[in-house]
């Protein structure tokens, strides 16, 4: 391929980085409803009897899921059928837990894989053998990961650091997963683990093949539970002693009814809940509630090896959501991946103030979304929370500027502190 010397960069970002609204996964959520539904419909395929599980009772959990995912591709999606597939889906997600947790017992955790957490961020690169993945990361990180034409090379997690705009973050590179991963093929649960660990998944895709991979990874981690750009959904949920179920929602629902709700629950032996929907939810978003031990991830779709396809080819996968285009081998596009990849993390810098003096604005503190005074505080000096009596804080996070605030404060993005001791 040969790149055009006029623009190259519109063709490989025809989003500016700035346009956090739509490519963040924070944004108004509007991608979301369409989502949820139907993938669980395709997902028969991805469950294979094959599966590397030696237990017996391992095996009958399977033949079950491939028997109600055949049942629910078997059935028609319409009003007459709402409930039939609502319970069959939370039998479903029933069968896929129990089948994770054995697992976690068992001394299947793979060496290699225990990584430390460090640094203000963690990154998993997720994707099929031999995409690019520890040619990424030896690229962008000074660790080197052997990268080679063959599948596997990279059989544990190898951590390296980004440093970017004054923070480390820690990018794992892992074995290149394939399908039937999440049942436990290849190192895939190992790899799954550390997925769930991470703060934004980059799933790393070969730009020669076809989208297929794309949805194949999807569904793999969807099956364990990770969320990819979704945000948790908005139902109250909460078991009770008695009192039967009480159900509520604050919005017209089109896709769960209170009977639906109730068909679910009792699947699930509970008799006795308050149920609160504050947003138009599918069965499927409701049964991820009940269940819990939800990941809801943001995850940057990164297309590598763009040097061996056309520049229309390249174009349209740049347009895609939460997708960037990139060449390892070429090193196009890398700062802008940067870019991406540091809104996607959406940290949180921080800056203190000396009393009387001017913030210092050249040495942030970075914290992860949510981070309290307390985290400040930690940051700053081991024993500095217990010497605390209040903070004055400038920015968003505050009505007034400054005010005065307490250890459980919730910082936020650019706000200013100055930490005032006993
Ligand atoms: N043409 C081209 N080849 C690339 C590019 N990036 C990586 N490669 C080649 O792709 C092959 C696989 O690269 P690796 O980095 O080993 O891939 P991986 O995803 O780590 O593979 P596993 O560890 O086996 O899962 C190597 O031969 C690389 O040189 C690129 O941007 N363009
Ligand atoms: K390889
Ligand atoms: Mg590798």
């Amino acid at each position: 391929m040969s790149l055009p010397s006029t623009s190259p960069a519109r063709t490989l970002n025809p989003r500016a980085p700035g346009e956090r609204g739509r490519c963040s996964p924070w944004a108004s959520g509007a991608r979301w409803s369409a989502a949820a539904d139907g993938s669980r419909v395709q997902g028969s395929a991805a469950v294979s009897p094959a599966g590397a599980l030696g237990s017996a009772a391992a095996m009958g959990i399977l033949e079950k899921i491939s028997e109600i995912e055949k049942e629910i591709a078997r059935t028609q999606k319409n009003k007459a059928t709402e409930y039939h597939l609502g319970l069959l889906k939370a039998k479903l997600a029933k069968y896929r837990a129990q089948l994770l947790e054995p697992s976690k017992s068992s001394s299947s955790k793979g060496e290699g894989f225990d990584v430390m957490k460090s640094g203000d961020a963690r990154v998993a690169l997720i994707g099929f053998p031999s995409v690019g993945k520890s040619t990424f990361l030896s690229l962008m990180t000074s660790t080197a990961s052997e990268a080679a034409s063959y599948e596997f090379t990279t059989l544990t997690c190898i951590p390296g650091v980004i440093e970017y705009k004054g923070a480390n973050i820690q990018l794992l590179d892992l074995p290149g997963i394939i399908e039937g991963a999440a049942q436990g093929k290849g190192r895939g649960r190992q790899v799954i683990a550390v997925a769930r660990t991470a703060d934004v998944v980059i799933m790393m895709l070969d730009a020669t093949k076809g989208e297929v991979q794309r949805s194949l990874l999807e569904k793999e981690l969807e099956s364990v539970g990770i969320r990819l750009n979704k945000h948790k959904p908005n139902i109250y949920f909460k078991p009770k002693k008695g009192g039967g179920i009480s159900f509520n929602s604050t919005v017209t629902l089109t896709q769960c009814s209170e009977k639906l709700v109730q068909l679910i629950l009792h699947e699930y032996k509970i008799f006795n809940a308050e149920v609160l929907f504050r947003e138009d939810c599918s069965p499927d978003e409701f049964i991820d509630v009940i269940v819990g031990n939800r990941v809801y991830m943001p995850c940057l779709y990164v297309y590598n090896k763009i040097d061996q396809i056309s520049m229309e080819e390249v174009d349209r996968l740049a347009r895609k959501p939460d997708s960037v285009v990139i060449s390892c081998g070429m090193k196009l596009n890398l700062d802008y991946l940067l870019e991406m990849l540091w809104e996607y993390l959406a940290l949180t810098c921080i800056y203190t103030k000396k009393r009387g003096q001017r913030p210092d604005f050249t040495d942030a503190i970075i914290l992860r979304k949510g981070a309290s005074v307390e985290h400040v505080c930690h940051r700053i000096h081991r024993s500095l929370a217990s010497q605390f009596k209040y903070a004055l804080v400038w920015g968003t996070s505050t009505k007034y500027s400054p005010q005065r605030v307490g250890l459980t404060h919730t910082m936020e993005h650019e706000d200013v502190i100055q930490i005032v001791k006993k």
